[in-house]
């Protein structure tokens, strides 16, 4: 599940923890889908407001400012290159 704010979100990381988002979460999604292309990732996810978010449009998950690339009806996708992948949390 990731949490989708469509401004700007921070991870705090606390490994005694865990790991808290903070910002303001306007929605929360089901990954339906992740595939892989090389070293990058491709996340479909399902949320109530993917059907609102426009191409190339700078959406926070998790916390992570990814691309919105293709919307599909209440699924939207975006990709995390390698780096990204390395230093968030998505894929854990
Ligand atoms: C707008 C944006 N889009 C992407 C994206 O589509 N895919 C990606 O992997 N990274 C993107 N980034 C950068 C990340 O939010 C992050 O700040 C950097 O990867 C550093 O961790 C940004 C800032």
């Amino acid at each position: 599940m990731f949490f989708i704010n469509k401004y700007f979100g921070k991870n705090v990381i606390d490994p005694e923890i865990s790991i808290m988002f903070t910002g303001i979460i306007e929605a929360t999604g089901i990954i339906k889908r992740i595939a892989s292309s090389g070293s990058n990732k491709t996340f479909w996810i399902e949320s109530d407001i993917s059907n609102e978010l426009k191409v190339d449009q700078s959406v926070s998950h998790n916390g992570v400012c990814l691309t919105v690339e293709t919307i599909s009806g209440n699924v939207h996708s975006v990709t995390a290159i390698n780096e990204t992948l390395k230093k968030q949390i998505l894929d854990r």
